[in-house]
């Protein structure tokens, strides 16, 4: 086993060992409370450029299947783990994570203090990261900026279609998770998967019924060029953005984000629904929130709220019918208590269309 070090920008470093490809990376380093679901999580295009640290002690117990992904492509930097199984057990397991993060060329290290790593980054909030082979922080260029622009480097590149009998939704591609697709395709839809920066003439060109602003990586404010297209877009059809999405719609109407201080990733985070007062237990896996004070009330309608910190968790526009989630109805990791959301998508379609909603079973 080669010895590495996963060592902080704040000057700490965790030894632990190598596993998956053995290069150095760098990365923002983020962690995740999940006690289940590892491959869902680590495909998850979200996490593009990021070294994600498992906060569960137990990782890989059930190995890795052919079912779980939510991307082709493990999209993230590097994960970190406490303990790491190399013997899984389960029916549908075709590798252990270790030989899988090899195959897939991603840097792992396991047998990781992550449980003070987590303190730290809980303290010191999310950072700069290096994986290598050395524990000094002061052989390492922290000029070296974390990468940027990785909306485009995991949107599709050409547009899709998924055929269905339902409602046509363009599904705009910010490094969307497979489960998005999948509530889609399960309610009917047909699906066109379209590239981020794709233009509102050529949606019209694609007559949807409705469109999807997905979820991605980064920095919502690194689309700016982006927003004026996303406000013609959104206003012309019944719209759901989730978590990146909603963040984009956001901005595009003329609310502000901001970066917590170390985020919420991880499957039990409770929301309320301000219109109910019920509280979901949800799926969450994000850096920004979109500001309270930036949001003008005669444009959205703030609609849940995160039970913890307080902060926004869905939006509703006061005239169209636009609603977007911070958090993951999709789940995948996670609860699917707010599944509901893709139900009322379609359902506000329909009505939109002038359609009699009272034969929808949802
Ligand atoms: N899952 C997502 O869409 C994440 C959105 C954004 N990159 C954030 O960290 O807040």
């Amino acid at each position: 086993m080669k010895k590495g070090y996963l060592v902080l920008e704040s000057g700490d470093s965790f030894p632990g060992y190598f596993v998956g490809t053995q290069a150095p990376v760098t990365g923002e380093v983020v962690f995740n409370t999940s006690m289940t679901g590892y491959q869902e999580i680590m495909t998850d295009p979200s996490y593009a450029g990021q070294i994600m640290v498992f906060c569960y002690p137990l990782i890989g117990n059930y190995g890795i299947n052919a079912e779980d992904s939510e991307h082709e492509k493990i999209e993230m930097q590097a994960a970190v783990f406490s303990n790491l199984c190399d013997l899984p057990s389960h029916f549908q397991s075709l590798a252990n994570v270790d030989k899988w993060l090899a195959e897939s060329g991603v840097t792992g290290l396991a047998g990781v203090d992550t449980r003070g790593i987590v303190q730290l980054i809980r303290k010191g909030g999310t950072m700069k990261a290096v994986i290598s082979d050395s524990p000094d922080p002061d052989a390492i260029d922290w000029q070296d900026s974390v990468a940027k622009g990785m909306v485009s480097r995991v949107s599709t590149k050409t547009m899709k279609v998924y055929e269905g009998t339902g409602a046509h939704i363009v599904l705009i591609d910010y490094g969307y998770k497979k489960s998005m697709l999948t509530a889609l395709l399960n309610q009917g839809c047909k699906v066109t998967v379209v590239p981020y920066n794709t233009s509102y003439d050529t949606i019209r060109a694609l007559k949807p019924d409705g469109v999807m602003l997905s979820n991605g990586p980064g920095d919502p404010m690194e689309l700016q060029t982006q927003f004026d297209e996303i406000k013609k877009i959104t206003s012309a059809y019944p719209t759901l953005g989730i978590c990146l999405g909603h963040q984009l719609i956001a901005l595009s109407y003329g609310a502000k984000t901001s970066k917590l201080l170390f985020g919420h990733r991880g499957a039990n985070h409770p929301v309320k629904e301000l219109g109910t007062g019920k509280v979901w237990i949800t799926s969450q896996n994000h850096s920004y929130v979109v500001e309270q004070a930036s949001i003008a009330s005669d444009v959205f309608q703030v609609t849940y709220k995160n039970v913890n910190d307080g902060s926004i968790e869905g939006l509703k526009h006061c005239k169209l019918p636009i609603e977007t989630v911070q958090f993951h109805p999709e789940a995948h990791p996670g609860p699917d208590d707010t599944h509901p959301v893709f139900n009322r998508f379609i359902r506000s379609i329909h009505q939109s269309k002038g359609e009699a909603t009272h034969a929808i079973t949802y």
